[in-house]
């Protein structure tokens, strides 16, 4: 079984687009729970262009009463990032390497090239009882630096898997991110994956190996509109082998 962790960004997005407060991201969030979701991630941006840093405080407080309802907050550990993880101690903290040039998160860490960064913002995470997570390429370097680290979690970022699912290039793909998650597992760090996944390629994907959770989003909420909220989380828990 795999933890399914939704990404509400885009449920901010739509609401930043009229200044209004519809929808409202608690109330989508508590319905996510009713229907048998137990984690939720948001990234918050340095533009907050949908989470905004005061959302993760609204939501950790509303989290305070589901205990069994985990809180991922993605970001780039600048200093505002990390004084808002450190505020709040989330279940689990995801350093991504985000720019605000950025669409969206689109690569993982070059490990080797901010290896001093990332040891400092580890140690200074180390200091709150949250795993750390971190947003690697599924690239055999960047995994052992990231052992090196001595991180929780390696999220693999899947948008090559994703962008290649159904094309000539797939069965080459596959074998990078069998391999990566073969890897991580001979390595003791637990695999997280995300970014692009869908009710499309994530069965597929969680046939590469043991993942212990998977953070999805965009498709997620296109799904939504197409399907109904109450359809969408029912077939991504059917994937994950969540449903009771
Ligand atoms: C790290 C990652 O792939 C996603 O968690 C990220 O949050 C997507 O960001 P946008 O929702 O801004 O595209
Ligand atoms: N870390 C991946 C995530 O939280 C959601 O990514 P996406 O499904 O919006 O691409």
């Amino acid at each position: 079984m795999t933890l399914l962790s939704i990404n509400v960004n885009k449920i901010a997005l739509l609401r930043n687009s009229r200044g209004t407060n519809h929808p409202n991201l608690a109330k989508f969030v508590l319905k996510l729970i009713d229907l048998g979701i137990n984690s939720i991630t948001v990234h918050p941006r340095e533009d907050e262009r949908h989470i905004r840093y005061n959302d993760v405080k609204e939501l950790h407080h509303l989290l305070s009463n589901y205990k069994d309802v985990e809180l991922n907050i993605e970001g780039y550990p600048s200093d505002r990032f990390l004084n808002l993880v450190s505020k709040y101690a989330p279940n689990q903290v995801t350093l991504v390497p985000d720019s605000i040039h950025q669409l969206t998160s689109d690569h993982g860490w070059e490990i080797a090239n901010d290896m001093n960064f990332l040891k400092s913002s580890v140690a200074r995470l180390r200091e709150i009882p949250s795993r750390i997570s971190l947003f690697c390429e599924p690239l055999t370097k960047d995994l052992l630096l990231a052992k090196e680290l001595n991180v929780d979690r390696v999220e693999i970022y899947t948008g090559k898997y994703a962008n290649d699912f159904g094309s000539e290039r797939e069965e080459e793909t596959t074998r990078t991110f069998e391999a990566s998650i073969s890897l991580l597992n001979s390595i003791g760090l637990k695999g997280n994956a995300g970014h692009d996944l869908s009710l499309e390629n994530l069965n597929s994907f969680l046939q590469l190996g043991v993942i212990e959770e998977v953070s999805i989003g965009h498709a997620f909420t296109e799904d939504c509109i197409y399907l109904g909220v109450d359809e969408a989380v029912r077939r991504y828990l059917e994937i994950t082998n969540q449903l009771a």
